[in-house]
C-alpha cells in the first residue's frame, strides 16, 4: 500500500500537491496535460526528486528519505536507459549488482527475466542490435528482476508504434498479475489507461487527485480530462 501524505514538491510558482493511498496490488494509470507533473510524481515516489513537505509511506514505513535504491520501487523511463556497450544479458544484470558481478543463482535469474520477456537467444545481444521492442523489452527483464513490490512506468513504450505498445502493455499486465505488484503507469494515450488500469489518478492544476475507477472517470470525465482528450 503507497501513501502520500500531505505530499508536495515545488520550483518557484509552479507545485504538485497530493494527499492519497493506493490499495495493494491496483494497477493505476496516470492521466494529466503535458507539464502537470505526472514524472514528477513518478521521481518523487521512485526517490530522484527530492518532496518540499509531506511523507511517502509503503505499509506504513515511512521512505521519504530513503534512497532510491532501498526504497520498495523500480522504474522504467521512456529512454529504457540501456548501455549501449552492453549485451543484453548485462543491461538486465545491472538490476541485480551494478558491478555485474553476478554469482550463478543470479545468471539464472537474468536468463529466466529474458525468458519470461521472450527475449530467449539474445542475451548476447547488444542494444545497437535489437529493435525497439526488444529493447523495450530489456529493460522490462531488468526492472522485473528487481522483484519490487511498486513498479512505476514512466511511459516506456511511447516511442513505440500501437500493436508493440499493446504487445508490452499486455505482457505488463501479466507480470504484475503473478507478481502481485502495484503499477503506476503514465501514458499519454488514455486508451492505454483503459485497457490496463482498473484506476487513474489524474494529475492537473497542481494536485496529483485520489484515483478513481478508470470506468467512472472515462463515463463521465472530469473537465481537466475532457480538455486533456481534446473535447
Ligand atoms: N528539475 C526541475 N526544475 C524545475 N522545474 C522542473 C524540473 N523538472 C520538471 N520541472 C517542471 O515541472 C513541471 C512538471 O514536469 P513533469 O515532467 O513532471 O510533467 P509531465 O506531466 O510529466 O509532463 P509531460 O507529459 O510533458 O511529460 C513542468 O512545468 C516542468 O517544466
Amino acid at each position: 500500500m503507497l501513501t502520500l501524505d500531505h505530499f508536495l514538491v515545488q520550483w518557484g510558482d509552479w507545485e504538485l500537491t497530493a494527499d492519497f493511498t493506493v490499495p495493494p496490488g491496483a494497477k493505476v494509470g496516470v492521466l494529466g496535460p503535458s507539464g502537470s507533473g505526472k514524472s514528477t510524481l513518478l521521481a518523487a515516489i521512485a526517490g530522484f526528486q527530492p518532496l518540499n513537505a509531506g511523507r511517502i509511506l509503503w505499509n506504513g514505513d515511512d521512505i521519504t528519505d530513503l534512497p532510491p535504491v532501498a526504497r520498495p520501487v523500480a522504474i522504467l523511463f521512456q529512454d529504457n536507459n540501456l548501455f549501449p556497450h552492453l549485451t543484453a544479458a548485462e543491461n538486465v544484470g545491472l538490476g541485480l549488482r551494478p558491478d555485474l558481478k553476478l554469482d550463478k543463482a543470479q545468471k539464472a535469474a537474468v536468463d529466466e527475466a529474458l525468458q519470461r520477456v521472450g527475449l530467449e537467444g539474445f542475451d548476447a545481444r547488444k542494444p545497437g542490435q535489437l529493435s525497439g521492442g526488444q529493447a523495450a523489452r530489456v529493460a522490462l527483464a531488468r526492472a522485473l528482476l528487481r522483484k519490487k513490490p511498486l513498479m512505476l512506468l514512466d511511459e516506456p513504450f511511447g516511442a513505440l508504434g500501437p500493436a508493440l505498445r499493446a504487445e508490452m502493455l499486455a505482457l505488463v499486465d501479466d507480470l504484475v498479475r503473478e507478481t502481485g505488484a502495484t503499477l503506476l503507469m503514465v501514458s499519454h494515450e488514455p486508451a492505454d489507461a483503459r485497457a490496463v488500469a482498473d484506476s487513474v489518478i489524474l494529475v492537473a492544476e497542481g494536485r496529483a487527485h485520489p484515483p478513481v475507477p478508470t470506468a467512472d472517470l472515462f463515463a463521465n470525465p472530469p473537465e481537466a480530462l475532457r480538455d486533456y482528450l481534446g473535447g
